[in-house]
């Protein structure tokens, strides 16, 4: 009988053509499938692979679909094919990464990655490296075909759980409705928590986790006890704190109630800074805003020249307009007097022509110290359910006037199967505006119940009648989606798809690899970053002992004030009060694989954001060092 040793979720620990240890990742190092017991390797070996046979099958199920689809040729699509058969080998028989050959400029810096990795085999380096490097071959596989450049291989599985999903967004899309209208102090914080926690919990809806399985989150609640293990006690001595009572039972039988689930799983939140969080970034909103209205500094001629000499840079050479006249100091002082809102009922004097408005002056974003609007931001990450969540926080953040503009993050390929690609995000938008879901929904006992008690009494000699189901709709969905439309043809929604995102680098090095990203998000009043990639990402992919404060386990990564949402999908965690990884890893090792336990972590001090030592992003490419483009992402 084979030694239970040598397996790992039912997967054999192959210590004889893999480098690995029988070990869980020790703490203090970075996630690697050196470490046989652990969720890289049973990543690695097992999860990745069927991924990538799932998209082989794909192509030879449905090959004459994608190709009419995408213009494609026979050849495109076997050479596909090809390139990811042989990617999966390269992949379990642990081979050396092989250089990008397609001509990107990311391509160019992958391949210098690449050259300076200590460990250049999938096995033997971070995990974060390997899986990123498979995701970015993936996509290179089809640009290098001629007509699948755009193919996305996950489109179909991100669509198919979007439509099961579809329920859970009219629930919310009705409660929706309710919390984006005038509210008093208390309720719009506690409506602001509520709709985090939608967000996190969402986060369960991810696509590689299941292997790119339709991921319903009610059948995925039904199916299977949601959790394996009950919730744990609390830790130490007796609490001397009364037991809180059970949530309310639901009043109607939905496959799953996205309101209910928060109530249940209100005890698997394992670090949850909400309180205190929501009152500071409102507060901090506030005087952004203020500063904001207050800065008539128009600093507008660029210094972009000057910053390049100073960084050692090539001065950019290219033809340029001259440069703008310096305008007189009046003419600043007019044009920030014409920025201010009139007065209701201020018009232009009879006989005075209306003025033309004063032409609208583009800070130099080298020289902005303060944003040119409120803004928040979501580093995203799956699509469907998840995506829907967000936008609904995006939603409520400018409908009670919270913050004038959300940013959302996306990647700019397919990435781990469901992460949203700014095609996603339109598609998402669209199917919502285009639902006719409705279905009927009867009421529970509990319902029942108290339907017929706050029923009035029948007519004398007539008998009760019993009370009835609902009909849920998709009415509010369609409605809420017609407005992000809205939001983002206006701009106040703006979807941007950085390199960054799909760089295997992990945060702390966002300011060495990208620092104009950095400074992009210095901007936010506040950063929330979806799931569980980008909490490895925020980590640095480092197993950092559970107890480790938020700040440290940041590793200087404070570009502004932080929030992690995540549900507990890979093997790292910190903030954690002591004993209680030790309790929860002693009733279960794996429960950091499923997605039951989240957290919503909060780090508040943002980086002041200082006039910069180098030239903005657009230098070279649309600034020549002359005047301000306009930049409207920022
Ligand atoms: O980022 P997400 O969607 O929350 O989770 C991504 C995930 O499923 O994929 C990674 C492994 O492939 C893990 O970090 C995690 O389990």
């Amino acid at each position: 009988m084979d030694d239970p040793e040598n397996y790992n979720n039912g997967v054999f620990i192959d210590t004889q053509n893999l480098p690995v240890m029988r070990l869980m990742t020790p703490f203090e190092v970075d996630l690697c499938g050196i470490y046989g017991r652990s969720f890289a390797y049973f990543s690695l070996k097992d999860r990745l692979p069927v991924i990538l046979t799932k998209i082989i099958d794909q192509l030879s199920r449905d090959g004459d679909k994608i190709k009419s689809a995408n213009s494609a040729s026979n050849e495109d699509v076997t050479s596909f094919m090809q390139a990811v058969a042989k990617l999966k080998n390269d992949l379990v028989t642990n081979k050396r990464y092989e250089p990008l050959t397609v001509d990107t400029p990311d391509a160019k810096k992958w391949n210098e990655w690449i050259a300076n990795q200590e460990h250049d085999k999938y096995f033997n380096n971070v995990w974060l490296f390997s899986e990123c490097y498979v995701y970015r071959r993936l996509k290179e596989a089809c640009e290098l075909t001629k007509g699948l450049a755009d193919f996305d291989y996950f489109e179909d599985q991100k669509t198919k759980a979007f439509n099961e999903n579809v329920e859970l967004m009219c629930i919310v899309a009705d409660r929706l409705v309710t919390m984006v209208q005038k509210s008093d102090k208390e309720k719009r914080k506690n409506d602001f928590i509520t709709l985090l926690k939608i967000a996190l919990w969402a986060n369960k809806a991810d696509l590689s986790l299941s292997l790119g399985d339709v991921v319903s989150m009610a059948t995925q609640d039904k199916e299977k006890p949601r959790f394996e293990v009950p919730p744990p006690a609390p830790t130490g001595k007796k609490s001397k704190v009364k037991a809180e009572p059970p949530p309310p039972a639901p009043l109607y039988a939905y496959d799953l109630d996205p309101f209910q689930m928060i109530l249940e799983n209100k005890d698997r939140i394992l670090v949850d800074d909400t309180p205190k969080m929501v009152d500071q970034i409102i507060s901090k909103a506030e005087a952004m805003n203020k500063a904001v209205d207050g800065n008539t500094t128009f600093k507008y001629k660029c210094s972009c020249h000057r910053l390049a000499t100073l960084a050692g840079m090539a001065i950019c050479k290219e033809e340029v307009p001259p440069p703008p006249a310096e305008p007189p100091a009046e003419a600043v002082a007019a044009a920030s007097e014409a920025e201010k809102p009139k007065e209701e009922g201020e018009k232009p004097k009879e006989g005075e022509k209306p003025k033309e408005e004063a032409p609208k002056q583009i800070p130099c974003p080298a020289k902005m110290t303060i944003p040119q609007a409120v803004m928040f931001d979501i580093v995203c990450d799956n699509a469907g359910y998840e995506l829907f969540a967000d936008l609904c926080l995006a939603h409520f953040l400018i409908a009670q006037k919270i913050v004038k503009k959300v940013r959302f993050h996306v990647k700019n390929m397919p990435w781990f199967v469901s992460d949203v690609t700014i095609k996603d995000f339109s598609s998402v938008i669209a199917a919502c505006m285009n639902s006719t879901f409705e279905k009927e929904i009867p009421l529970t006992a509990a319902g029942a119940a108290a339907a017929a008690a706050s029923a009035p009494p029948p007519p004398a000699g007539e008998e009760a009648s019993a009370p009835g189901p609902k009909i849920l709709t998709a009415e509010n969905l369609r409605a809420v989606a017609t407005q992000w439309d809205q939001y983002f043809k206006d701009g106040v929604f703006a979807v941007m798809a950085e390199d960054y995102w799909t760089y295997p680098h992990p945060f702390k090095d966002m300011k060495k690899y990208d620092y104009n990203m950095y400074r992009k998000l210095q901007y936010a009043v506040a950063v929330l970053f979806k799931g569980d990639l980008n909490y490895r990402k925020l980590l640095g992919e480092r197993n950092c002992n559970p107890t480790t404060t938020f700040e440290h386990a940041l590793q200087g990564f404070t570009p502004a004030p932080l929030i992690a949402v995540r549900t507990v999908k890979s093997e790292l965690i910190c903030g954690l009060p002591k004993g209680k990884w030790d309790q929860l890893t002693s009733l279960d090792e794996k429960w950091m694989q499923r997605g039951d336990y989240g957290v919503i972590q909060y780090y508040p001090k943002g980086e002041a954001l200082k006039v910069a030592d180098r030239p903005c992003m657009d230098y070279c490419r649309t600034c020549f060092g002359v005047i301000c483009p306009e930049h409207t992402d920022i």
